[in-house]
């Protein structure tokens, strides 16, 4: 049976960096369902990060559309596309550590927030969505007061993720982020991206197939001069550790 659904649709974009002649993305087309995982891979300067820029409002195509779209229980478009709207997206860049600034993981995720003149009610809506986002990613045993500098990989990764989950995104973007981390922080990030597939919308560039393969639902090989091409992981069962039994043998 079909169901209502929200898809994120990129049509036919290309981008081009304002005063050069080089096309770094060529009509990139593809689309995400809401809650659900998407994962582009491909060989380093094909453009999968000027993609996840354009995605996050950084930069504008050069042409095409980046819209989200809602499709009735028929299957078929309830309205005209709208633009995806830049403030429901939180984007994660890679090494997303280097870019703290506060020194206490409060004021790290509450970092522009107003701070004298909200009325009470702000306040308490702020409270809520910063209890949310903290609990979302288990940092909820962490002392708020800590320095963000002094935490484990893992968990500079996790409030990495409360800063940008504390806007309520619709989509959240990630670029490479397992990048840097040893096995332990890389399970528990994989571990939790698996939890925020259930609420979000999740699109992640990254060369770590093997761990991230089974929250994918869809994939696109990012080909060099910026094509993009929906294809299946290249991952075999027996990197998960699964070798076929003589029985299992065709
Ligand atoms: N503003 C710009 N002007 C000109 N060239 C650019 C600009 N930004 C990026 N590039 C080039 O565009 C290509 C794509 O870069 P991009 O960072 O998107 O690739 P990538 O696939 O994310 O690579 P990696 O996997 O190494 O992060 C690279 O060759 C890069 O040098």
């Amino acid at each position: 049976m079909l169901r209502a659904q929200i898809y994120l649709e990129v049509r036919e974009v290309s981008y081009r960096p304002p005063g050069t002649e080089l096309s770094l993305l060529n009509a990139v087309t593809f689309s995400l369902p809401e809650k659900s995982f998407g994962l582009i891979f491909g060989q380093s300067g094909s453009g999968k990060t000027t993609l996840l820029q354009l995605l996050a409002g950084l930069s504008r195509p050069t042409s095409g559309s980046i819209t989200i779209q809602r499709y009735g229980n028929d299957g078929n478009p309830n309205q005209s596309p709208e633009p995806l709207p830049s403030e429901r997206v939180g984007i994660v860049f890679q090494f997303p550590e280097r870019y703290f600034v506060a020194d206490n993981v409060l004021d790290e995720v509450t970092f522009g927030w107003p701070r004298q003149k909200s009325d009470i009610k702000m306040k308490e809506h702020l409270a809520l969505r910063l209890q949310r986002a903290i609990n979302w990613v288990g940092l909820n045993g962490i002392l708020l007061d800590k320095d963000p500098h002094s935490l484990s990989g893992g968990y500079k990764r996790r409030l990495a993720l409360a800063i940008q989950l504390v806007q309520i995104p619709d989509l959240l973007i990630l670029d490479e982020p397992l990048a840097g981390l040893d096995w332990k922080a890389r399970a528990d990030v994989v571990k939790l991206l698996k939890h925020l597939k259930k609420e979000l919308t999740i699109l992640v560039v990254s060369h770590d197939l093997k761990e991230l393969a089974p929250l994918v639902d869809r994939s696109w090989r990012m080909e060099m001069g910026g094509i993009l091409r929906e294809e299946p992981l290249p991952v075999q069962f027996h990197e998960f550790g699964f070798v076929p039994s003589k029985s299992d043998a065709p």
